[in-house]
């Protein structure tokens, strides 16, 4: 836990918030298929997830790894609407391939764009990748009540977005999701 959250774990100040990851990859499905953990899928930027969400001090609550399809993806996002989850994450296939259609997929389903996310997220990402960062195309909404994320599918895209952006920012925006 950092020691931002548990200072505030310690003044009873921090509010445990629930998410609900995705993980979209077509080779590891295709390998592992459904499981219910990264753990099984050999997903290292899932595993990284639930790590920094759970040493934040919140709880997950669902794991799915699903590949680049788009109606398997909204399926994904359907099930998360429907849990108590406040914040969904997915990962990977947010480029510029033609298999890659999360953002496709899943924005266009927003309520509310959130724009500054994706703007933050690929200027913070030039210090990793350089110029690079046009190549993603990270992007954040809010949906029925809920903030959701599209991250790249990389461990490092991964780090710098959850622990630099969303966890940060999530008791604001999950605030300002409900009103
Ligand atoms: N879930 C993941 N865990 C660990 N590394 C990942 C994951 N997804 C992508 N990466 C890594 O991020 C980089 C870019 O990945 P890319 O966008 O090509 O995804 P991918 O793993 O090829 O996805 P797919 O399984 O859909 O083909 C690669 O180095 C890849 O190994
Ligand atoms: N911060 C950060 N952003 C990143 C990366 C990264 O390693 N770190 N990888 C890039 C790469 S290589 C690709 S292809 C795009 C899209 O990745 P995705 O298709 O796995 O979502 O994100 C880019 N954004």
């Amino acid at each position: 836990m950092s020691s931002q959250s548990t200072k505030e774990h310690k003044e009873g100040t921090l509010k445990v918030y629930s998410f609900y990851l995705v993980t979209i990859s077509s080779s590891r499905f295709s390998e592992f298929g459904a499981v219910s953990s990264p753990e099984e899928a050999n997903d290292g930027s899932g595993k990284l997830m639930q790590e920094l969400v759970t040493s934040s001090g919140h709880k997950v609550t669902k794991y799915e790894l699903v590949p680049d399809d788009p109606s398997l993806i909204k399926g994904s996002i359907h099930r998360a609407l429907e849990s108590d989850a406040d914040v969904v994450i997915t990962s990977g296939g947010t480029g510029l391939a033609s298999k890659d259609v999360t953002i496709e997929s899943v924005a266009p389903l927003f309520d509310k764009d959130i724009p500054g996310f994706g703007e933050l997220f690929r200027f913070k990402s030039i210090e990793q990748i350089g110029s690079s960062v046009i190549l993603s195309r990270a992007a954040a909404g809010l949906l029925k009540g809920k903030v959701i994320f599209c991250v790249p599918g990389s461990p490092n895209a991964v780090e710098l977005a959850l622990k630099d952006i969303i966890l940060p920012e999530t008791g604001h925006l999950v605030k300002h999701a409900r009103q």
